[in-house]
C-alpha cells in the first residue's frame, strides 16, 4: 500500500502503491503514517520524498470507501503532520494528483512534477469539496481568484508550509465572490458542491488557519451524507460501468477484441455526417466522406473543413485536414476498414445504400448505421455480412456531444461490437452499448417523457411552466426548449410516417385517441402552422429571427391553447411543480425498467449515461433510474398507480412488473437491480 526504502542511506523514499490510481485508501494512509513516522524518527534520513507507482502520483480520496462508514487513519491530521514535520518533504508528481493526491502535495514542502502532470481538486463532480485542507491551503498558495477558479470548476493544476502564509486578498472580496457565485449558479443551477467551496474559500481570506478549516470540515459534512454527493459519486462509477459491455452470449469487453481502424467512410455530410467526420479526424483516422451530388459534397466539405480549423485554432493544434478525401463515388471505399452511413432517416433509403455498400466494400469491412431509432437487424438483413453490421447513434451536433449508443443487432458479432465500442472511446465519445429497439434506449424514453409534457399543456400547463419546473429541477433545458432547438418537423414527419396524424388518419378516430390511447394533436398543430422551432424563429416559444435563440412566450401558442381546450371542453386546472416533474420523470425512469425487463439496456447504470450524456439529465440527480431510487421505489410505484387511475388510457403511466417485483423485494440499491432482472429475452 505504500513502500519504504532508504537511497543513499539519507532519503526516505515513500511510494504509494495502490493501483490502479493509487487512491488514499485506509491501507494506504495507514501506510503512510508508518511511513512518515519511521522517516522522522530515523536520524539518517535528511529528506523524504513521497511518489506513486506506476506512474501515477495519486488519484485522491478512494471514493469507493465513501458508501461505508468512515474507517482507517483520517486523512486531515496525517497530512497537518507531513506539513508540520522537521524534515523537507518532495512530492515527486507523475501522471495525475488529484484530490485528496493534490492535497498531499499541497503540504510536501517542495513539489516536483512532470511536465504532463495533471493536479487538481475534482471533489465537486463528486458533489463534495476538498476537506483535506484544499480549500484552506490553495487560496493561500495561489491566491483567491485563481483557486476559485480550480476549486469550484474542478480545472485541473504548491510551498512550504502552506497554511502560515495568509490569503493573499483582493480588496473587493465580496464582489468577487459574489461575481463567481453567479457565474456558478448559472453553469451548475441547483448543485451544491461549488458554493459550499465559495464559502470555504472565503473562510480562508477571511479566518485565520485553525478557523478555515474547521469551517472546511463543517461544509464538508453537510455535503459528504448529501444525495447530490452520492448521486454525483454513483455517476463516476455508472460512465465507468457503461464502458464495461457484456452480451448473454457471454461476450463482453474483456474477452472480445476490437478490429484496428485506420480508415473510414462516411456517407451522407447532412449535420450528423459533417460531425462524425470531425470527430474521426480529430482521431487521427483517415476519412472518406461521400455525398451523392456535386454542389451537397462542396458544401459539406466547406463545412467540415472549417470545422475542423476552428477546432484545431482552439485546442492550439493544426487541423488534420491531410487526412480528408470527398467523393461523389462508392467505389472509392473498396479498401476502408469501416463505413459509417449517416444519410436521411429513412428506412428505404438505408437500405439501398447498405445493398451498395455490401457490393462495393471488401468482406471484412464493417457496415455501421447512424440512425436514432430505426431496425439495425432490418439493414443487417440486406447485406453480405450482417454480422459486421452495428448502430452507432451520434447526437446532435455530433463533434461536440459526447454520447453513442452502439446498437447491437441479434446477428451483431462480439467483434464488431468490440470495435465500434472502442472506435466510441477513440473519438472521445461515452459509448453504451444498447438493443435494438425502436428508439434504442434513449429516444424510447423520450416519448413517454414528451406524451406527458404534451398531456400536462392540455390540461392546464404552459410550455414556459413545464419547462421551468424542469429547469428548476436542473435540466439545461426544458422539455419545450429542447424540443425547438431540434426540430419540431421531425417528430411530426415520424408522427405522419406512423399514421398519428396527416391524411393517412381515420376520419371516423376520435381526435385525441390513437391505438386505443390518448393522444395530443397539440404539436402536429403548432407544426401545420408552420412553426418547426429556433430555425422558423417561431415554435413552441417565439425568437428575434430564425436560428434566434432567445425563447420568449408566445401569446399565440397560450391563445391556441385556450382555444384547443375550448374546443373539447377541458377545464384548464392548477399544475404543481411537483405533477410536473412526477409525471414526466417517473414515466420516464418507468419506461426504463421496461428497457430493463426487455433487455434492451443491461444495466441501470447504461440508461443513466445515456440520460445524462446525450439529454442533459442533470447530473448531480444521478440519471433517471438513479433518481427513482433516491426519491424511493415505493413512492414511485404508488405515485405512477396514483396518475394511471386518473389517466387509465395512458399506458406509460402503468407501473412496469420490474418496478413491482423491486418494491417486492424491499427497494435494493440501484447497483444490484441486475440480479432481478430476468436476461432471457435480453435483446443485448
Ligand atoms: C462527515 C464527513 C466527513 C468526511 C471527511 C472526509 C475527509 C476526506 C478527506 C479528503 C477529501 C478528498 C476527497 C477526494 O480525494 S475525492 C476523489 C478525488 N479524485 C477524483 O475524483 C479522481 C477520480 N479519478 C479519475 O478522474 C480518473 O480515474 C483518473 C484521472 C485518476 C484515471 O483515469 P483513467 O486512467 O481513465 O482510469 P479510470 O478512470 O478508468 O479508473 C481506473 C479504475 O480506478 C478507479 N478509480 C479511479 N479513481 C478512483 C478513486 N479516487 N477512488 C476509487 N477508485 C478510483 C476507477 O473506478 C476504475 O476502476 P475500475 O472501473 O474498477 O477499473
Amino acid at each position: 500500500m505504500a513502500r519504504y526504502e532508504l537511497v543513499k542511506r539519507s532519503v526516505a523514499l515513500i511510494t504509494l502503491t495502490n493501483p490502479p490510481v493509487n487512491a488514499l485508501s485506509s491501507a494506504v494512509r495507514h501506510a503512510m503514517a508508518k511511513s512518515m513516522e519511521q522517516a522522522l524518527n530515523d536520524p539518517k534520513v535528511t529528506a523524504v520524498v513521497i511518489c506513486g507507482e506506476n506512474g501515477r502520483f495519486c488519484g485522491g480520496a478512494d471514493i469507493r470507501e465513501f458508501a461505508g462508514p468512515l474507517r482507517g487513519p483520517p486523512l486531515v491530521p496525517l497530512l497537518d503532520a507531513i506539513e508540520a514535520g522537521e524534515k523537507p518533504v518532495v512530492a515527486a508528481i507523475e501522471g495525475v494528483a488529484l484530490g485528496g493526491g493534490f492535497e498531499l502535495a499541497l503540504v510536501c514542502h517542495y513539489c516536483i512534477a512532470h511536465f504532463k502532470a495533471r493536479l487538481g481538486l475534482p471533489e465537486v463532480t463528486l458533489g463534495i469539496l476538498p476537506a483535506a485542507g484544499g480549500t484552506q491551503r490553495l487560496p493561500r498558495l495561489i491566491g483567491i481568484p485563481a483557486a476559485l477558479e480550480l476549486i469550484t470548476t474542478a480545472k485541473p493544476l504548491s510551498s512550504r508550509r502552506v497554511s502560515m502564509l495568509t490569503t493573499p486578498c483582493p480588496p473587493d472580496l465580496d464582489a468577487l465572490l459574489e461575481v463567481v457565485t453567479m457565474e456558478v449558479k448559472k453553469k451548475a443551477r441547483g448543485v451544491m458542491a461549488p458554493l459550499a467551496c465559495i464559502q470555504a474559500v472565503r473562510a480562508a481570506a477571511t479566518m485565520p488557519y485553525s478557523k478555515g478549516i474547521k469551517r472546511e470540515s463543517e461544509l464538508m459534512a453537510t455535503l459528504f451524507n448529501s444525495g447530490q454527493a452520492r448521486a454525483l459519486q454513483y455517476c463516476f462509477f455508472a460512465q465507468r460501468t457503461a464502458g464495461k459491455w457484456t452480451l448473454p452470449s457471454g461476450a463482453q469487453w474483456n474477452n472480445s477484441k476490437p478490429r484496428e481502424i485506420r480508415s473510414a467512410a462516411i456517407i451522407g455530410l447532412g449535420t450528423m455526417g459533417r460531425g462524425i467526420v470531425v470527430s474521426l479526424a480529430r482521431a487521427g483516422i483517415s476519412v472518406i466522406a461521400v455525398e451523392s451530388e456535386k454542389k451537397l459534397l462542396e458544401t459539406g466539405k466547406q463545412m467540415v473543413i472549417g470545422m475542423l480549423e476552428r477546432d484545431a485554432k482552439r485546442r492550439g493544434v493544426s487541423a488534420s485536414l491531410n487526412l480528408l478525401k470527398f467523393t461523389l463515388s462508392l467505389q472509392d471505399l473498396k479498401d476502408v476498414d469501416l463505413v459509417i452511413e449517416a444519410v436521411f432517416e429513412d428506412m428505404a433509403l438505408k437500405k439501398r445504400v447498405f445493398q451498395e455498400l455490401s457490393k462495393v466494400c471488401r468482406p471484412a469491412t464493417l457496415l455501421c448505421t447512424n440512425t436514432s431509432g430505426l431496425d439495425v437487424d432490418a439493414l443487417a438483413g440486406v447485406t453480405d455480412r450482417p454480422h459486421l453490421v452495428v448502430g452507432m447513434h451520434f447526437f446532435s451536433p455530433a463533434h461536440v456531444m459526447k454520447l453513442l449508443e452502439v446498437v447491437c443487432g441479434p446477428r451483431s458479432s462480439s467483434e464488431t461490437i468490440a470495435t465500434a465500442m472502442s472506435l466510441g472511446k477513440r473519438m472521445g465519445k461515452v459509448s453504451v452499448a444498447v438493443g435494438n429497439c425502436p428508439g434504442f434506449v434513449g429516444n424510447r424514453m423520450l416519448k413517454p417523457y414528451l406524451d406527458q409534457a404534451t398531456f400536462l399543456l392540455e390540461e392546464g400547463a404552459t410550455p414556459e411552466q413545464i419547462d421551468k419546473a424542469l429547469e428548476d429541477f436542473g435540466f439545461a433545458m426544458g422539455v419545450f426548449r429542447m424540443s425547438d432547438l431540434a426540430g419540431l418537423d421531425v417528430g411530426w414527419r415520424i408522427r405522419k410516417e406512423s399514421g398519428l396524424t396527416g391524411p393517412d388518419v381515420d376520419p371516423k378516430n376520435p381526435p385525441r385517441r390513437r391505438h386505443g390511447r390518448r393522444y395530443c394533436p397539440i404539436p402536429d398543430m403548432v407544426c401545420e402552422q408552420g412553426r418547426f422551432g429556433q430555425k422558423t424563429g417561431r415554435g413552441w416559444y417565439m425568437y428575434d429571427k430564425p436560428g434566434g435563440t432567445n425563447a420568449k412566450p408566445d401569446p399565440l401558442i397560450q391563445n391556441l391553447l385556450e382555444m384547443y381546450r375550448s374546443r373539447y371542453a377541458i377545464q384548464p386546472r392548477n399544475i404543481s411543480d411537483k405533477e410536473i416533474i412526477e409525471r414526466c420523470l417517473f414515466a420516464l425512469a418507468n419506461e426504463g425498467f421496461r428497457i430493463l425487463e426487455d433487455g434492451i439496456a443491461a444495466r441501470p447504470e447504461d440508461i443513466d449515461v445515456i440520460y445524462l450524456f446525450g439529454y442533459g439529465f442533470p447530473r448531480h440527480r444521478g440519471g433517471p433510474m438513479f433518481y427513482a431510487s433516491m426519491v424511493g421505489l415505493e413512492r414511485v410505484l404508488e405515485r405512477l398507480e396514483h396518475y394511471h387511475q386518473a389517466h387509465p388510457d395512458v399506458p406509460h403511466l402503468e407501473p412496469s412488473p420490474l418496478l413491482k417485483k423491486l418494491v417486492a423485494c424491499g427497494s435494493p440499491s440501484v447497483q444490484t437491480w441486475r440480479e432481478h432482472i430476468k436476461t432471457m429475452h435480453s435483446h443485448l
